[in-house]
């Protein structure tokens, strides 16, 4: 009786243990599972590696993130969608977007501080996504968790999307932030993506900064080349292999650049803007586009930055071929990155490329490619413009606004069945030899500009709640 008791007590406790054990188990996993999903999610921590310290968004935004205001919806896995209600229901809402992605860095590349530090060197942030396209993100955000800090109730609702995978076409963020909103009917009255920039001192001739605004955007076309050739010992070569093959079609794709365009597409308007900021002659040429465009195209195209206004770009972006030194490659492949002018179509560069290379063995697939954007409207009445260069004029009133083509391609196009009016700009500084940080090495934000990309939000949000534009100073269009 005594020995059958001690077993009760025994595997009574045994029972207690283990579900003791399994309460805690389960906290663990919750706990764990929730800081990972904020980690991982927004992509918003700021990480120092040495001591591994991250701080997840919603320690970072606590009123962005409890606020009855803003719903927060994770969609498509890692992008994130932030719906703002506004009072007035009649006021068609707005949208911020944004991405939390990067393409990858190396510090061995040259980099002065380590690409993942967000290291502080001499009043700027030093990192990968730093101007493409964290500043945005983190700005949005930070003026929005500062509006709600003071109380602030939107007029006029507005959307804050922020995608995963911009980088590789936005596919899965872009494109399903965009299904949802469709789905529930939303249209908008003017999107703000990534894009343009404020240029100070990069405009040859020009004075006195420049903020282009980017009412259109290239196309995109990838194209993969292959060739193939017999494997063999490499002994015995043949006169030609699968490298050389397709090193020589590369040769001379990069040797027979696409045609001069420049002036006929969104930079004639460009210019036609700016054209006062200019001293003469070059006042004169830019006016005159129609008469100085192929001298003005020869001298833009000297420079990497100015030549993408001129012209569709082709850069050979990837090159894959051989396994040993001895043996001979039977397979190269090479991926070619274009950006099309407006004033080319996808198969008018496809056509091209397929003639400059000229070689039957070289086989052509179009992995990605799109023609270029439609133009969004930028005259007195266009609101979202307007509100644009409204709060950049309140900012900087030393600063010119120009309507501009985006060389790079945004998230935004994947919007395009929600709104006509789409703006690709955010007011970062760009100084010469900054434009090449973009994707490069020691890519980096000024502690300043980063405050006045902050403020600029915070400005934005306000001046688009008004219900419509004043009259325009010409007093032609009354609203
Ligand atoms: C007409 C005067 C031209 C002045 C020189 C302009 C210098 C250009 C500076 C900045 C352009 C930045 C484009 C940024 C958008 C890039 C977004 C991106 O990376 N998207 C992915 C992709 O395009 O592959
Ligand atoms: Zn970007
Ligand atoms: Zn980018």
């Amino acid at each position: 009786m005594l020995v059958h008791n001690k077993w009760r007590i025994i595997r009574l406790l045994t029972l207690v243990g283990l579900s003791l054990l399994l309460v805690l188990l389960i906290l663990f996993i919750v706990v764990m599972s929730r800081t990972f999903t904020l980690k991982e999610n927004l992509g918003l921590q700021f990480a120092q590696w040495e001591n591994t310290t991250i701080i997840s968004a919603d320690i970072i935004f606590p009123n962005v993130f409890s606020s009855s205001l803003v719903k927060h919806e994770v969609v498509g896995n890692y992008s994130h969608l932030f719906t703002v209600l506004g009072t007035d229901p009649e006021l068609v809402p707005y949208m911020l977007l944004a991405h939390i992605d990067v393409v990858p860095a190396n510090e061995v590349d040259g980099w002065e501080a380590p690409p993942f530090s967000a290291k502080e060197l001499n009043g700027f942030i030093y990192g990968r996504g730093t101007i493409d396209n964290k500043q945005c993100v983190m700005g949005i955000l930070q003026a929005v968790e500062y509006l709600l800090e003071r109380g602030y109730v939107p007029r006029r609702g507005f959307y804050i999307g922020l995608g995963h995978d911009e980088e590789v076409y936005g596919y899965n963020g872009a494109v399903n932030i965009a299904k949802v909103l469709k789905s529930g009917g939303v249209k908008l009255q003017y999107i703000l993506d990534e894009g343009l920039a404020v240029m100070d001192g990069i405009i040859t001739g020009l004075n006195g900064p420049a903020a282009l605004i980017g009412v259109s955007e290239k196309g995109q076309a990838t194209v993969k080349l292959s060739a193939s050739t017999r494997l063999g010992h490499s002994s015995m070569p043949p006169k030609e292999n699968s490298i050389g093959i397709l090193a020589a079609a590369i040769t001379r794709l990069e040797e027979s650049p696409m045609p001069r365009l420049f002036g006929y597409g969104p930079e004639q308007s460009t210019f036609e803007h700016l054209a006062h900021k200019f001293q003469f002659p070059l006042r004169f040429m830019m006016s005159n586009l129609w008469l100085f465009n192929p001298l003005l195209s020869r001298v833009m195209e000297r420079r990497p930055d100015m030549n993408a206004f001129v012209r569709t770009t082709t850069a050979v972006t990837m090159f894959n071929s051989g396994v040993k030194v001895n043996v001979l490659p039977s397979h190269a492949e090479a991926f070619v990155n274009l950006r099309i002018h407006p004033a080319q179509t996808l198969q008018e560069v496809l056509d091209l490329i397929k003639s400059t290379i000229s070689d039957n063995r070289v086989k052509l697939e179009l992995v990605d490619g799109f023609d270029s954007l439609p133009i969004s409207s930028y005259d007195e009445q266009s609101f979202g413009y307007q509100i644009i260069k409204k709060t950049l004029l309140d900012m900087f009133p030393q600063v010119t606004v120009a309507p501009s083509i985006c060389i790079g391609n945004t998230d935004s196009r994947h919007y395009m069945d929600l709104t006509q009016d789409i703006y690709r700009f955010n007011p970062t500084w760009l100084r010469p030899g900054e434009p090449e940080r973009i994707h490069g090495i020691n890519e980096r934000m000024s502690v300043q500009n980063y405050e006045e990309i902050v403020l600029f939000y915070f400005q934005l949000i306000q001046e688009s709640d008004i219900r419509i534009l004043p009259p325009s100073h010409t007093g032609q269009h009354e609203l």
